[in-house]
């Protein structure tokens, strides 16, 4: 049986007057994909961004495994165990994929990857980062310099840095963006994977993906909460079709 570990109660955050989080109430269960969708500027990446503490929030709490967690500092919440994925701008292009998950694995552990730790702390940083690299489907290029890899292997790199900081909670922003067909297909058998093993909070524009991957959807507009239900409700839901379509019946 799932169980609630990450959840937002009347959760605010103000831009000056702009409301991207208007009194948002959700819930995230463990060994789940819970996709946020809505049109532009509904506020989803807001909401990741304030799960995983890069924003603080205007008011309203998080609550980790029913604990208040709102105040922490946003590397506070990664060593909670709350991963949120690196864009790919956060890659460092020159390091082999491996080093790039040995300093994600880093910043859970605390401290520094360098020649001035003891050994058995810097053996424990690049098993965590291997472990990480082969959950993604990368071990083969664990040597090779991020620069060298296709597109779509740096967007499962991106994935294996979140998986690289041990988390329970993994907070994934369009994940599939910018992909072709193939690589979207790879990128949705390995959410597939993961989500037997973690909570996954999922943005993306791909609908296609959303609905193959999400056991759980909510439909954000203009900051708030419209519904949260399963995928065949979510589709079949008028209200989500006028807020979020505008009645435009293609695109689902
Ligand atoms: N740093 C910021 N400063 C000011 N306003 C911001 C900031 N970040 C986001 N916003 C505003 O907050 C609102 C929600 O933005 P957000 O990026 O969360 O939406 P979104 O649903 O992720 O949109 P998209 O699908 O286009 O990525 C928008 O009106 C946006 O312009």
């Amino acid at each position: 049986m799932s169980q609630t570990i990450l959840e937002a109660e009347n959760l605010c955050k103000f831009w000056g007057g702009l409301k991207a989080l208007n009194e948002l109430n959700i819930q995230f269960k463990d060994n789940q994909l819970h996709s946020i969708v809505g049109p532009n500027g509904a506020g989803k990446s807001t909401l990741l961004n304030t799960l995983c503490g890069a924003y603080p929030a205007t008011s309203g709490v998080i609550l980790y495994h029913g604990k208040p967690i709102t105040n922490l500092k946003s590397y506070e919440f990664c060593r909670a165990g709350i991963g949120r994925s690196f864009q790919k701008t956060n890659i460092f292009h020159n390091a082999t994929c491996l080093e790039n998950c040995c300093i994600a694995a880093q910043q859970r552990i605390g401290g520094s990857f360098n020649l001035f730790r003891k050994r058995s702390k810097n053996r424990q940083i690049t098993e965590i980062a291997r472990s990480a690299l082969e959950q993604a489907g990368l071990s083969a290029r664990a040597d090779i310099r991020a620069a060298e890899v296709s597109y779509g292997e740096q967007r499962q790199l991106e994935i294996a840095m979140v998986l690289a900081t041990s988390p329970k909670v993994l907070l994934l922003d369009e994940p599939m963006a910018g992909m072709g067909h193939e690589e979207s297909q790879t990128i949705i058998s390995l959410l597939k994977k993961l989500k037997k093993r973690y909570c996954i909070v999922l943005v993306e524009h791909d609908m296609d993906a959303v609905f193959e991957l999400s056991d759980l959807m909510t439909v954000m507009v203009d900051g708030q909460h419209l519904i949260t239900d399963t995928v065949d409700n979510i589709r079949n839901n008028p209200l989500v079709q006028d807020a979020y379509l505008g009645n435009d019946d293609e695109v689902f």
